[in-house]
């Protein structure tokens, strides 16, 4: 996250670190107690390998009541995600068990009214992700309060000129923004998750590339058709 600052910890009890040999690599979120949403395009470069789930954390490092690693049964990519382009940006991850929810782990609902979220909203992002344009990382959770831009906006020419589908939105990247490592994570706006973090042009920070991200809501059945299957 650029120019955010530390959140509260444990205010957003349904934030997921994805993590490979102990290494923070994308956010991800809780939308039931046995499954994890993320993007993905995180699994770009892992070999198949399989997450980590880090729940309950504020400080990545430092130990925490209630912070728990857990270990990932099955990884499934929307079957339209590819490495090209930013379609379809979803990665469901089913945990090897149920988390223990409590006080610092929690489900966040997602949207399922497929309906845009209306221009100039003020919707946040939190994550691990890289806080400066050096590319340094943070131990805490960090969050960043960012307004909605309308597609027509973010698909002009001079920003991300006509790629922008309407299964995407942006927010307004200016100075603040997301950034490497916050993929995967939630838009949060109304309390209520209604985008998937994504790398779109991997630039940070800069107003000319908005942030871009994965709508949830025309993604609702696929997301339940795969845990209803995946339930036994
Ligand atoms: C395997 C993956 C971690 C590789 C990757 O995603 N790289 C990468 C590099 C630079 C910026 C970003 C990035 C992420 C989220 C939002 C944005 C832009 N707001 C950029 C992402």
């Amino acid at each position: 996250i650029l120019g955010g600052y530390e959140a509260r910890p444990h205010l957003r009890p349904y934030m997921a670190s994805l993590q490979l040999d102990g290494q923070h690599v994308c956010g991800g979120f809780l939308i039931a107690e046995q499954w994890v949403l993320s993007a993905a395009h995180c699994t770009e470069g892992t070999n198949g390998k399989l997450f980590q789930v880090l729940l309950g954390a504020h400080s990545l490092t430092e130990p925490e009541p209630h912070k728990r690693l857990y270990r990932v049964r099955a990884q499934i990519a929307h079957p339209g995600s590819n490495i090209h382009n930013n379609r379809d940006d979803l990665l469901l991850l089913q945990l090897e068990e149920k988390a223990e929810l409590n006080a610092h782990v929690k489900v966040l609902p997602f949207q399922r009214e497929d309906r845009d979220v209306e221009a100039d909203t003020l919707c946040e992002a939190a994550g691990w992700g890289t806080v400066t344009h050096s590319g340094r990382r943070p131990d805490k959770l960090q969050q960043v309060e960012r307004p909605v831009i309308s597609r027509e906006l973010c698909n002009h020419r001079t920003r991300h000129d006509q790629t922008i589908t309407e299964k995407m939105m942006c927010t307004d990247s200016r100075k603040k923004d997301t950034c490497k490592g916050d993929s995967g994570g939630p838009l949060v706006c109304n309390g209520v998750a209604e985008g998937v973090v994504t790398a779109g042009s991997r630039v940070c920070g800069n107003y000319k590339k908005p942030a871009i991200y994965t709508r949830i809501a025309p993604y609702a059945t696929w997301i339940d058709g795969v845990m209803a299957s995946a339930a036994g």
